[in-house]
């Protein structure tokens, strides 16, 4: 491409030919997106992760007889469209079924048209609706109850088909006696407004209930449990998801303690709870009673951010673009990462004239947002061929969970808040750079707003400016979604509407062959 810039960064300057280049790999960027949400569908992952071979079912190459014995439970946001999906594959073998999902969420699918996600009027698994605003109330606690009843009952000849999705936690509380579902509620949100991460809080949540940790297929036992987990966790940490029901855990009470010191709960816990935490081993054997020795449990995480990024990569080489995988376990301030993308950026570039330090910026701040030094160094190694080879733009993609300080009253999401400051660091590089960049929850929803995310690009700062928007402003307010909504009448919000599943954020980069962007 010829010159793209006349004259300076002001947004009276770029080309016309500049102007429709970027509107195509904006387009491009948001079908890459769409495909890595296809990819992580419930219906599809069940699809990929679950085959009948006749009188079998398949789950990553371990097979279960099935013979009309096959029950089935679940819980998370996701369960719906996995529930349907399986009693679609499994047909008559299924005998009963119990989903806790969250309140509303069939009528929300009803209205997205999303009808593969509900079940059959004549299906037989009975959806239970629950947790409002993602807190355990009574409606979730009786599908808690529901379903261990129903674990509960079944012999060595069944078989209990698990689907879990992130919210599961929500969906399935069942305190240990003498704690109330108030008082685990009220540790859990404390613990959560005292900023402890999702690692933390469920390990606590493990220690106080009943099903988590391993008790709900302890419960199931002699039956063989199979667990189909969708992840929202950074790593797909089985035991953590949803707290891990399916998932035998050792919890240590020190650990357990330890995380209830750090945020300085420990003095102002309720009685009941401090009771259990101090039950002595043989106590907490005799409250799960019917332990046996080996319980019967296949797990398998059948969707992941990694599975988005990869379904992106493939979308992304469709559309004849080079792909890259960054890391899917992208965490930390959304300042630091918007700072790491910017500096891949510039990285990408000037290929082969990167300065050392450029380099050892990126691997420091890397580091700090979770980006292994081997993710960077492979990236890196892929940015400088592709500037080499000089032909195609570069698709960078990357997924997690990075989180913002709230210090405003604005309106907004991690992923429009890091969409804005990413689109920031481009328009204040000191290369002219043509980098698009995307930022989206694989939910469809970003914080309490309609959109899913933004994209963003070196323009933003004069496009802003040139409609009174003042970018520093908008950020100091946490306001990123009232800012992309007046942009350009929001063109650059992502708006896909419920999604319907969640494996974190999906991050996106597209680096154009250095002629173009320098
Ligand atoms: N005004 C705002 N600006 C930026 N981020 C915000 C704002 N308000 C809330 N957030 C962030 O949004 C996040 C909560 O939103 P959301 O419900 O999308 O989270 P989530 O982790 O994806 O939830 P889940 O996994 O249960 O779907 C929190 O990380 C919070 O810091
Ligand atoms: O339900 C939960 O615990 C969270 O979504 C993490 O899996």
């Amino acid at each position: 491409m010829a010159q793209v810039l006349t004259h300076s960064r002001s947004v009276l300057h770029w080309s016309p030919l500049w102007v429709r280049s970027m509107c195509s790999l904006e387009e491009q960027a948001r079908a890459i997106f769409a495909a890595a949400v296809e990819g992580v569908q419930p219906d599809s992952v069940v699809r990929r992760a679950l085959q009948r071979r006749g009188d079998e079912l398949v789950v990553s190459e371990h097979s279960f007889k099935l013979c009309h014995n096959l029950h089935l439970v679940g819980f998370g946001k996701a369960v719906l469209g996995m529930a349907a999906e399986a009693e679609r594959i499994v047909g008559d073998h299924l005998v009963q079924g119990i989903v806790s999902v969250p309140h509303g969420i069939q009528e929300t699918l009803q209205r997205h048209r999303k009808l593969n996600m509900l079940l059959e009027a004549s299906s037989k698994i009975k959806v239970m609706e629950g947790a409002k605003h993602n807190l355990p109330d009574t409606d979730a606690q009786r599908s808690a109850e529901s379903i261990w009843k129903l674990a509960s009952n079944l012999t060595e000849r069944d078989l209990l088909l698990v689907l879990i999705s992130g919210g599961g936690s929500a969906l399935l509380p069942a305190p240990v006696p003498p704690i109330t579902l108030q008082e685990k509620q009220e540790v859990t949100r404390r613990l959560a407004a005292a900023g402890a991460s999702i690692q933390e809080l469920n390990t606590v949540r493990r220690a106080l209930s009943l099903l988590k940790g391993g008790g709900l297929a302890r419960s199931a036992d002699p039956a063989q449990v199979v667990g189909l987990i969708l992840s929202d966790i950074i790593g797909d940490p089985v035991d953590l998801i949803a707290s891990g029901p399916t998932v035998c855990s050792e919890t240590s009470l020190e650990e357990v303690w330890a995380i209830l010191n750090r945020y300085n709960l420990s003095a102002t816990l309720p009685l009941s709870v401090k009771e259990v935490l101090n039950q002595t081993g043989s106590q907490q054997r005799s409250r799960l009673k019917d332990q046996p020795h080996q319980v019967n449990i296949f797990n398998a995480v059948i969707g992941s951010n990694a599975i988005a990024l990869e379904c992106a990569s493939h979308k992304a080489q469709d559309l004849g673009l080079r792909p890259v995988i960054l890391s899917p376990g992208v965490s930390g301030n959304v300042q630091a990462v918007a700072q790491l993308y910017g500096l891949l950026s510039r990285f990408a570039c000037s290929p082969g004239k990167e300065s050392p330090e450029l380099r050892a910026q990126i691997l420091k701040l890397g580091a700090e947002v979770g980006v292994r030094s081997w993710e960077l160094c492979n990236t890196m190694e892929h940015l400088e061929a592709g500037g080499q080879e000089n032909r195609h733009a570069t698709c960078l993609l990357a997924g997690g969970e990075p989180t913002v300080q709230l210090l405003g009253k604005g309106r907004g999401g991690r992923n429009q808040e890091l969409a804005l400051r990413v689109g920031l660091e481009l328009s204040r590089a000191p290369e002219r750079s043509m980098t698009m960049f995307l930022s989206g929850g694989t939910d469809g929803q970003d914080g309490p707003t309609e959109a899913a995310g933004a994209v963003s690009d070196g323009n933003i700062e004069a496009e802003a400016k040139s409609q009174g928007l003042c970018i520093d402003g908008f950020l100091r307010n946490n306001d990123s979604f009232t800012f992309f909504s007046s942009l350009s009448k929001g063109q650059k919000l992502l708006l896909p509407g419920l999604t319907g599943t969640n494996v974190m954020d999906v991050h996106m980069m597209i680096l154009p062959p250095p002629t173009q962007s320098s």
